[in-house]
């Protein structure tokens, strides 16, 4: 079964619109959302989780429409929301008291070894938290009632690199249970790319692409060489490109260009940006 699917989804707001989308995520896998600020990736969340409506499409959550759904399948979605949404005056452990009454499979066992390996302390109440601390603890409470999906926006912003780096361990070891999935947004493409199995690149509403993270790698990389070199080149090779001082830089697909050129390595963020110099 997938954990996400979505078809032909839209949504107009004055002066956005975000049209026509379509991403399957496989259960057992990792998807990152990608766009620049303002391409939807929050709306399509709010979307998925039907917090708006949609004009047009179809959403299944776990195979299942959140608009007709029963509280059950509530139960096994993990959300985080990039602001934190519990009541200030609270402590971790009210918490958990109130999560345990809100979800049957809310497994307080588990929320104190997360709340532990993240080193949240007992008593504070969340108003005295930092930003990250609020984080670690919606990931926590995200985790800790028996989630087979996590839609995550932002969830790691705000965390140093060292937490992030231990968040995105957790986020390896819940999809070892190949039932599970993860649909997360983020501006560190960086941590997408370590952990991600595919990536969804969202552009003004609009799909760029939503394919495996391996075949985006294999297929493309950055060719470096001068601008008679590049004059050479068969333009349908070029995904995008940018000139500068020495030469020309330039996101291409690898089988269209000749092995005598030097051509790295392209990371998520270079075919990204590429992406968006097309033609320039
Ligand atoms: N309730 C609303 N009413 C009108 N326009 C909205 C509303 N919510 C979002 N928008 C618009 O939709 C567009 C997409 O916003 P969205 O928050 O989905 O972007 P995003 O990709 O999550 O951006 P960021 O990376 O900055 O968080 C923006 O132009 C925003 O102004």
């Amino acid at each position: 079964m997938n954990g996400l699917e979505i078809r032909n989804l839209s949504k107009t707001y004055d002066g956005f619109s975000l049209e026509n989308l379509n991403i399957t995520l496989p259960s057992g896998c990792i998807m990152g959302f990608i766009g620049e600020n303002g391409a939807g990736k929050s709306t399509t969340i709010k979307l998925i989780l039907d917090l708006i409506s949609r004009d047009t499409g179809e959403i299944k959550v776990l195979g299942k429409d959140l608009r007709n759904a029963g509280k059950d399948i509530k139960e096994h979605i993990g959300v985080v929301l990039d602001e934190s949404c519990f009541p200030e005056n609270l402590s971790q452990q009210e918490i958990n008291k109130i999560m345990k009454n809100i979800y049957r499979t809310w497994d307080e066992r588990k929320f104190n070894k997360y709340m532990q390996q993240f080193s949240l302390p007992l008593k504070k109440p969340i108003k005295d938290y930092s930003r990250g601390m609020k984080m670690k603890l919606s990931i926590a409470v995200a985790l800790a009632h028996d989630s087979k999906i996590l839609l995550l926006d932002e969830a790691t912003s705000g965390l140093d690199p060292i937490v992030r780096d231990e968040i995105l361990d957790v986020f390896l070891e819940f999809i070892q249970d190949e039932r599970n999935s993860i649909f997360i947004s983020s501006h560190i493409i960086s941590d997408l790319e370590k952990i991600c199995d595919y990536i969804t690149f969202i552009h003004k509403g609009k799909l760029v692409f939503s394919e495996p993270k391996d075949d985006l790698m294999d297929s493309y990389g950055v060719l470096k060489c001068s601008e008679e070199e590049f004059k050479a080149i068969d333009t349908t090779a070029v995904k995008g490109y940018r000139k500068h001082k020495f030469g020309v830089e330039a996101l291409v697909y690898r089988n269209k260009v000749k092995d005598s050129l030097l051509i790295e390595k392209a990371s998520i963020e270079d075919i990204m940006l590429f992406h968006l110099k097309e033609g320039k």
